[in-house]
């Protein structure tokens, strides 16, 4: 395909997102530990705002502007959203940047992410930068929001159309009431969770050209036995954080319980971790997903002759993608019993998943005890502590199988005490 006609493909696949452009609702993450405020649109003028406002302020007090991103394509648009995520570390220094988000409420994969740009200097480099990134290609549309005479604020579309940017639409800010589940959580089946063997098969094979790699997992994969039945032996799966002690505890079992250790992703495409992590979010899931998948075959397998323990399987895969993917506060992480905590059905369940829990200060002293701690690390130790709860709290809402909680913030040979206690009473119910 040649340059002017992805170019084309591009613009018409925008004006058709755009043109619900108006039947949207946005919302702006102004910190992570605050409720996004949300606003939606309308063309007629709507009655003017309560100045104190939180989002009046926000709009009004200093020249605004917002990006988004529209594109049907999962892996390039997450990468574009990258792409611009960079591209705003160009604009002037002052200038203040969140996450805007415009999804159609209850509408899965209708969220377009973006950002909400506030310069309260009125810098015309602000609107140069801006502006070059909606000519540089056909997918960025830039809005600036303004006030009029009776107080009410307008936000004008412009998008770059025949080679000219345009005004396409503008609209007059109304309330908008908070949706029942975080805009987020709209995106991310089929997206950064693969609840199904070809779906993350798929995603793999669409990004070849992007990582030629990813040939040789395919071919593994297309190697592997797809039963979903595992032997007569149990199948122990260890989760939890990093430095929790799960390799830790898995090792001490496998002599304990004279178990096959395995863990997920298997060391055959280990070596790709790297590369993979680099990636945008759906193509680093996917990798992480298909892992399972090839772990499974070998678990169902070696379940046979003898037990297993898995250091990390599908509950790491999912817990880590919802609580990236799902900004802000464990809040507004999907409600119990949603369909993102669910097992696939086509991957190989394990008897038993133990959770490790450590408190958040024994694993900084762990880490640091590893050399892990870097000064980076202990920057964003705040924003570490938010994801690392969004993260277990995902992992305790993880159904069929949901997680057993270990503390393993007791000594090394405690938690294995502990461990085969819950091992030996969930086996001998199984067997009874
Ligand atoms: N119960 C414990 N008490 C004290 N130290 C422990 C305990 N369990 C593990 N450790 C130590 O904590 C560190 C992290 O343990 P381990 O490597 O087993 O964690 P992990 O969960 O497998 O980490 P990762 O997911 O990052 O690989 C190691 O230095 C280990 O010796
Ligand atoms: N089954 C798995 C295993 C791991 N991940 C991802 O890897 C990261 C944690 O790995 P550790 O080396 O610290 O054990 C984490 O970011 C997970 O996203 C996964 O997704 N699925």
């Amino acid at each position: 395909m040649n340059v002017r006609c992805s170019f084309e493909m591009a613009q018409s696949l925008r004006s058709a997102l755009y043109k619900e452009w108006a039947k949207r609702v946005f919302a702006i993450e102004c910190s992570s530990n605050s409720e996004p405020l949300y606003f939606a649109l309308n063309p007629t003028p709507q009655g003017p705002w309560d100045e104190n406002s939180c989002l009046h302020q926000l709009l009004t007090r200093a020249q605004t502007y917002s990006v988004c991103i529209a594109s049907d394509n999962k892996i390039t648009g997450a990468e574009s959203y990258v792409r611009l995520r960079d591209q705003l570390s160009r604009l002037p220094e002052r200038c203040r940047v969140m996450e805007l988000m415009a999804f159609s409420p209850n509408q899965q994969g209708s969220l377009i992410k973006g950002f909400l740009i506030q310069d309260d200097q009125h810098l015309k480099e602000t609107e140069r930068v801006l502006q070059e990134l909606v000519r540089a290609d056909g997918q960025t549309a830039l809005c600036s929001y303004t006030r009029d005479d009776g107080g009410r604020i307008w936000q004008r579309l412009r998008l770059l159309t025949a080679g000219q940017e345009r005004e396409v639409s503008c609209n007059c800010i109304c309330r908008a009431d908070r949706p029942q589940l975080h805009p987020s959580v709209l995106n991310i089946k089929n997206s950064v969770i693969f609840c199904k063997y070809e779906d993350a098969y798929g995603v793999l094979a669409e990004c070849v050209g992007m990582v030629p790699k990813a040939k040789d997992i395919l071919q593994l994969a297309d190697q592997c036995d797809r039963t979903c039945r595992k032997g007569p032996f149990p199948v122990i799966a260890i989760e939890g954080l990093d430095a929790t002690g799960k390799s830790t505890l898995t090792e001490a079992l496998r002599n304990s319980i004279q178990a096959t250790l395995l863990k997920s992703p298997p060391d055959c495409i280990g070596h790709l971790r790297k590369t993979f992590d680099a990636k945008p979010p759906p193509v680093r899931r996917a990798f992480y997903a298909l892992g399972n998948y090839i772990t499974a075959s070998t678990i169902a397998s070696v379940s046979e002759k003898s037990p297993v323990i898995v250091d990390r399987f599908w509950h790491s895969t999912a817990a880590y993608a919802i609580a990236t993917e799902i900004s802000g506060k464990v809040d507004n992480l999907p409600p119990l019993h949603h369909e993102l905590y669910q097992w696939p059905q086509d991957l190989v369940q394990p008897d038993l998943v133990l959770l490790l829990t450590v408190d958040a200060e024994e694993r900084v002293r762990r880490l640091e005890r590893r050399g892990e701690m870097r000064t980076k690390e202990e920057i964003e130790l705040e924003a570490n502590s938010l994801f690392r709860q969004k993260v277990e709290a995902t992992y305790r809402r993880m159904e069929n199988p949901a997680c057993v909680v270990v503390d393993a913030s007791v000594s090394k040979e405690e938690v294995l005490r502990n461990a085969l206690l819950v091992i030996k009473k969930h086996c001998d119910s199984e067997q009874t």
